[in-house]
C-alpha cells in the first residue's frame, strides 16, 4: 500500500474532481458518509454524547458535515467550531450552513473561551487540524487539546491526530491530539508509523473515499507499506529437482567470548528461513557449543581463541553475514578490515560490523554494492549522526543508503527498509520483541533469503515482514513478556506458511474464536 506525501493527496483530490466530475463538496461528503457508517455500525444508535471540535479547514468541514449525518440519525451531538482562523474553506462554510439549516447551532470556540464539559464516557470527534497543519497552533488551541485529554473520554480523530504535520516531528507535545483511534481518508499517512509522532494513536483504519484509481496507480511514492499483499509477490517457490547447493551456502561470521549465542541465533535464522548450507566462522571458543547446539551447521574456527583475529576460510559462500556478536577489539577490527579488501560475496551486515564502520567511514566504500546493513537506532545514529526528528533521520538514511549503495534497514517497531530513495514501512511484529537477540534472528533470516537467490532489497523487505510475522506468531503462545528470539527462530516456518492463508471474514474469525471459548 502506497503511503502518499501532503502534496500528493491535494493532487489526488484535485485528479479525482476533475476525472469524476464532481464537486470538492461531494469528496467532503464522501469522506463524512464514510465516518458516519463506521460509527454507526459500532454505536447502532447508542445515546451516547458525541462533541465535534471542528477546525475551519477541510478537516473541520468533514466534522461539520459528519455531525450532520450523525443528527439526521437521532445522535446526542454537540458542536464546536475551533475558530482559529478567519481563513476559512469553502467547504467548511458549505457544511457549517447546512448544519444550520438543520436547526444545530454550533458553539464557536476562541482565544477567550470557557472550554465546554466533557464526560469521561462522552466520544470526542476530533476534526481540528488536518493534513493542512503548516505551523504550530496558537496556545488557547494547545489548551483546548489538554482540555479535551484531561476528559479522559474516547478521541475518534478524523484523518490524523489534529496537531501531528505530515513532514516534520513533535515540537509541543501538549499541542498535539492522543487518538484512541484515527479513521484516515484513502492511504495510512507517514507519521503514524515513526516513533515520534506514531505514540499519538493507538489504532488506525483507512476509509475508501474512492479517489482516483488511475492516479493511486501511476504515482510514485517516496514510501509504501509492505503487508502481506506485498511481499506475497517476491517469494520463490521450492522446487522439486532441486538440491541444498540450489538454495546457497551462507556464512555466518561473528561471536566472541560470551556471546556466541548471536551466532548460534543468527545460523538458525539462516537455516530455518531456506538456506541450502550454513557455515558459522567464531573463535575457537564457540566451536563446540555450536556444534553441540546446532548439529546442522558447519563450524570453521578462527586462530583466535576468545575473538576472531583473521576471518580466514576456503570456501565461495553465496553471502555472508558478518558483525553479531563479534566485539570490536583492535585484532578483530584488523581482520575485518582485511575482510573487506578481499571479500567478494554479497554481505549482510549487523551489530559490531556496523560499529567498527561508524569509527571508520572510510572502510564504507569498500562494501559491495547493495550491502544489507542493519542498525537498530543508537547504529543508525553512529552511521549517520543525530537527526532533529524521524524526517530528518530518515532523509539522512536516504543520503547514506544513496551514498553508499548499500539497503539499509532502520530497526524498530515498523523497522523501514531504505533503498534507491524509497523507504518500505514493515508492517509486522509486536513490543515482546524487544527482547536480546532478537536482531540476531532478522540478520539471519535475511541472509537466508539472500542465499536462496533474494536480490539484497526484496530479502530485506521479506526478511523484515516474516521476522515480525513470527514474533505475532510466537507471541500468541507465550505473551509479550516471554517472549524470546528463539520463539522468533521457531516461528519463522509457520510465518512462511502463513503467507498463503487466505484471512477469514472478522465473522467468521468471531464464531471460530467463540466455538474455541466454548471448548475450553
Ligand atoms: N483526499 C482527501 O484525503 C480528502 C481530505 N479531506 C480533508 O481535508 C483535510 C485537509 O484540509 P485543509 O487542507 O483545508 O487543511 P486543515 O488541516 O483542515 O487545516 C486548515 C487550514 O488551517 C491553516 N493552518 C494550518 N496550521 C495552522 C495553525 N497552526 N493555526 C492556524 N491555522 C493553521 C491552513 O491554512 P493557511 O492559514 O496556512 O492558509 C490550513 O489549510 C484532510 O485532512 C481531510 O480531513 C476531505 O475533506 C476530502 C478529501
Ligand atoms: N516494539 C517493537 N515492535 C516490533 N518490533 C520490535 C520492537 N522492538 C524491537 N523490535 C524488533 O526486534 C529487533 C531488535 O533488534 P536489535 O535491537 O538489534 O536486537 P539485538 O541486538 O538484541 O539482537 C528488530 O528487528 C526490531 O525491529
Ligand atoms: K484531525
Amino acid at each position: 500500500m502506497k503511503i502518499f506525501s501532503a502534496q500528493q493527496i491535494y493532487a489526488a483530490d484535485k485528479f479525482t474532481i476533475k476525472k469524476q466530475e464532481i464537486t470538492s463538496d461531494a469528496l467532503m461528503e464522501r469522506a463524512a458518509v464514510q465516518i458516519f457508517n463506521w460509527m454507526h455500525m459500532r454505536m447502532q444508535g447508542a445515546p451516547v454524547k458525541i462533541h465535534l471540535f471542528c477546525g475551519i479547514g477541510n478537516n473541520g468541514g468533514d466534522g461539520m458535515a459528519l455531525a450532520r449525518h450523525l443528527q439526521e440519525h437521532g445522535y446526542h451531538i454537540a458542536v464546536y467550531v475551533v475558530n482559529y482562523s478567519k481563513k476559512r474553506s469553502d467547504d467548511f462554510l458549505l457544511n457549517l450552513e447546512r448544519l444550520k439549516e438543520r436547526k444545530v447551532w454550533p458553539e464557536f470556540l476562541d482565544s477567550g473561551s470557557e472550554f465546554p464539559e466533557i464526560g469521561r464516557d462522552d466520544i470526542i470527534v476530533d476534526a481540528i487540524f488536518g493534513i493542512g497543519l503548516n505551523r504550530p497552533a496558537d496556545d488557547w488551541v494547545v489548551r483546548l487539546i489538554q482540555h479535551l485529554h484531561a476528559s479522559q473520554a474516547f478521541i475518534l480523530s478524523v484523518d490524523i491526530p489534529s496537531g501531528l504535520f505530515m513532514d516534520k516531528g513533535v515540537q509541543n507535545p501538549d499541542a498535539v491530539i492522543k487518538a484512541n483511534f484515527v479513521l484516515s481518508f484513502q492511504a495510512p499517512k507517514l507519521p503514524f508509523f515513526l516513533p515520534g509522532t506514531g505514540i499519538y494513536l493507538n489504532e488506525w483504519e483507512v476509509l475508501d473515499i474512492g479517489l482516483d484509481p488511475e492516479y493511486l496507480t501511476n504515482t510514485e511514492t517516496d514510501y509504501e507499506l509492505s503487508g502481506k499483499n506485498e511481499v506475497l509477490p517476491l517469494y520463490i517457490p521450492r522446487e522439486k529437482f532441486s538440491h541444498k547447493g540450489t538454495y546457497g551456502h551462507a556464512l555466518v561470521v561473528g561471536g566472541s567470548k560470551g556471546k556466541i549465542g548471536a551466532v548460534h541465533s543468527a545460523s538458525k535464522a539462516c537455516l530455518v528461513t531456506g538456506a541450502g548450507l550454513v557455515t558459522a566462522y567464531v573463535p575457537e571458543c564457540g566451536v563446540l557449543p555450536l556444534q553441540t547446539n546446532l548439529p546442522e551447521t558447519m563450524v570453521i574456527a578462527d586462530e583466535g581463541v576468545d575473538v576472531l583475529n583473521k576471518i580466514k576460510y576456503d570456501i565461495e559462500p553465496k553471502v555472508i553475514a558478518i558483525g553479531i556478536g563479534m566485539g570490536q577489539e583492535v585484532s578483530t577490527i584488523q581482520a575485518f578490515t582485511t575482510f573487506l579488501d578481499e571479500n567478494k560475496s554479497p554481505l549482510v551486515i549487523d551489530a559490531d560490523a556496523l560499529n567498527i564502520l561508524a569509527t571508520n567511514k572510510a572502510l564504507l566504500k569498500r562494501l559491495p554494492k547493495e550491502s544489507v546493513l542493519t542498525p537498530h537506532p543508537k547504529e543508525l545514529e553512529r552511521l549517520i549522526g543525530k537527526w532533529k526528528d524521524d524526517f530528518d533521520k530518515l532523509k539522512k538514511a536516504k543520503a547514506f543508503s544513496k551514498k553508499y549503495a548499500c539497503v539499509l534497514i532502520i530497526k524498530g517497531a515498523h523497522s523501514i527498509v531504505i533503498y534507491d530513495g524509497k523507504g518500505y514501512v514493515n508492517t509486522t511484529g509486536n513490543p515482546g520483541m524487544a527482547t536480546a537477540g532478537s536482531g540476531d534472528v532478522l540478520t539471519g533470516v535475511v541472509t537466508g533469503l539472500v542465499a536462496q537467490g533474494y536480490s539484497p532489497l526484496k530479502a530485506a523487505v521479506f526478511g523484515t515482514y516474516l521476522h515480525g510475522r513470527a514474533g505475532d506468531i510466537a507471541v500468541e503462545q507465550s505473551g509479550y513478556q516471554a517472549l524470546t528470539a528463539g520463539d522468533i527462530c521457531n516461528a519463522i516456518g509457520k510465518a512462511f506458511i502463513d503467507l498463503f492463508v487466505i484471512p477469514k471474514p472478522p465473522e467468521v474469525q468471531e464464531q471460530a474464536k467463540e466455538s474455541e471459548q466454548e471448548k475450553s
